[in-house]
């Protein structure tokens, strides 16, 4: 359960509840803690950019590892809304959904953005199989692609100039790859839309690729959201996995010219077949890329944020109480091996200085969290120390001892975690709205 994380029960009555952002350009502030939204908040009126927020954002994932329910992540963020009198639109997403049980939880607890991830039923070797593989595998999923016959020998030119060929193997291949994938995303969104039309409740559905081990071709994309579109889901978002390495607590790593280029063709699709916004998850740091996305997708795109919020967090234990920060890190590395199992990361133990090679304070923070002075403008944190400490935040978080003191250094300082939250994503927002 949720533990309150405000003493004074602030009104909330005068905040507007979660509602469908539509197409607006949109950022997702996810919150593992319960503690960031007054900082969110802030970082929100520094940069009025025209960006509608997303406080309430949390993956089923991120609640399993952390020991909070949806309730508790609407609550927390709601509480800090009342106390802020924040009175504009915003969404609440239910991230990374996979089962009907996932959406009747977090549609109960008022979420309105809806993110599906069908990626269980996704064959993550399918771009490896051979043409003789992939004929026999398609002869046993083939019910789940009735489409295959429909796009046989057809091309379509997009408005980059990109042409695709839905050739035999790029249709077998997308079949055996997202057949499956499909079909379960398309039966959890008319669940939703049964449970969100019976209430009488708000819902726009994001669709999630992006977890997969090779890049989404714009064949793949384009038969996932034609598909999705025409059995009616409500698609205002969808996650590929775009080209290069996204990975958690970093900046994007990889070609940002060769990315943009790619950004643009996606992006015509959504315009074609939606339109609909392109969304990037791990979107945390990923700050030398945001500019690109949002010159190709015109603006049409939401970022979702979530690792970075508990970094900065830690940064606080860090500034406030290093050697509880130092026991954090010493704690994160003991659970690292085990906690990135589900993650996209780089990072190893053996190429990231040990605390008891770290003599003092600020070298460690700036190994394990970095820092905005020693980075130029336009650039997002690298440094894969953050990494250990981002894929082990369940483990601290969920610690009989480190979660609490991690808690209570927060409540303690709470102007501290609002002000370096405030210039952190100032710096986020700031980047998005170079390419507005
Ligand atoms: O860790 C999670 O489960 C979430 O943060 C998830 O990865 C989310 O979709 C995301 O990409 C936020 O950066």
């Amino acid at each position: 359960m949720s533990q309150k994380t405000f003493s004074q029960a602030p009104q909330t009555s005068s905040v507007p509840a979660a509602s469908e952002l539509g197409l607006a350009p949109s950022f997702g502030f996810g919150d593992r803690i319960g503690l960031a939204t007054p900082g969110h908040i802030a970082a929100m009126r520094l940069s009025a950019t025209g960006i509608a927020p997303i406080f309430a954002q949390q993956s089923i994932r991120e609640m399993t590892r952390t020991s909070r329910d949806p309730q508790g992540v609407m609550g927390d963020a709601m509480d800090a809304l009342g106390a802020a009198k924040w009175e504009s639109q915003h969404g609440a997403d239910a991230d990374h959904l996979k089962t009907p049980d996932d959406v009747n939880r977090t549609a109960e607890a008022g979420f309105t953005f809806f993110t599906i991830d069908p990626s269980d039923h996704v064959d993550q070797k399918a771009d490896d199989y051979s043409e003789s593989q992939l004929r026999e595998l398609f002869a046993k999923i083939k019910d789940s692609a009735p489409w295959f016959d429909g796009y046989l020998g057809k091309s379509v030119k997009l408005s980059t100039d990109a042409e695709i060929n839905f050739d035999e193997i790029t249709l077998l291949r997308a079949a055996v790859k997202y057949g499956p994938a499909i079909r379960e995303a398309i039966a959890l969104a008319d669940h939703i839309r049964f449970v969100q039309t019976e209430a009488n409740r708000d819902f726009e559905i994001e669709l999630s690729v992006d977890e997969t081990d090779q890049p989404t071709t714009l064949a793949e994309h384009y038969i996932i959201a034609e598909q999705c579109l025409q059995a009616g889901m409500k698609l205002v978002s969808l996650a590929p996995r775009f080209i290069g390495d996204l990975e958690k607590g970093v900046d994007y790593i990889g070609d940002v010219a060769k990315l943009e280029a790619s950004l643009h063709d996606h992006a015509a699709i959504a315009e074609a077949l939606g339109p609909y916004k392109l969304s990037l998850h791990s979107g945390s740091d990923k700050i030398s890329m945001y500019p690109a996305l949002a010159r190709a997708t015109r603006g049409r795109f939401h970022v979702k944020t979530a690792g970075t919020s508990y970094l900065e967090a830690l940064r606080v234990v860090a500034v406030c109480e290093p050697d509880l920060f130092r026991e954090m890190v010493e704690y994160s590395r003991e659970r690292y091996n085990t906690d990135r199992a589900t993650y996209h990361v780089h990072a190893t133990l053996e190429t990231v200085a040990a605390p008891s090679e770290l003599g003092s304070n600020q070298e460690l923070q700036d190994v394990y969290l970095e820092r905005w002075e020693t980075v130029p403008d336009g650039l997002g944190f690298t440094k894969p120390g953050r990494q250990i400490l981002h894929c082990a935040f369940g483990s601290v978080l969920t610690h009989d001892r480190l979660g609490p003191a991690l808690r209570q250094c927060l409540l303690d300082h709470p102007e501290t975690y609002s002000e370096i939250l405030a210039e952190h994503f100032g710096r986020h927002l700031s980047a998005l709205k170079q390419g507005l």
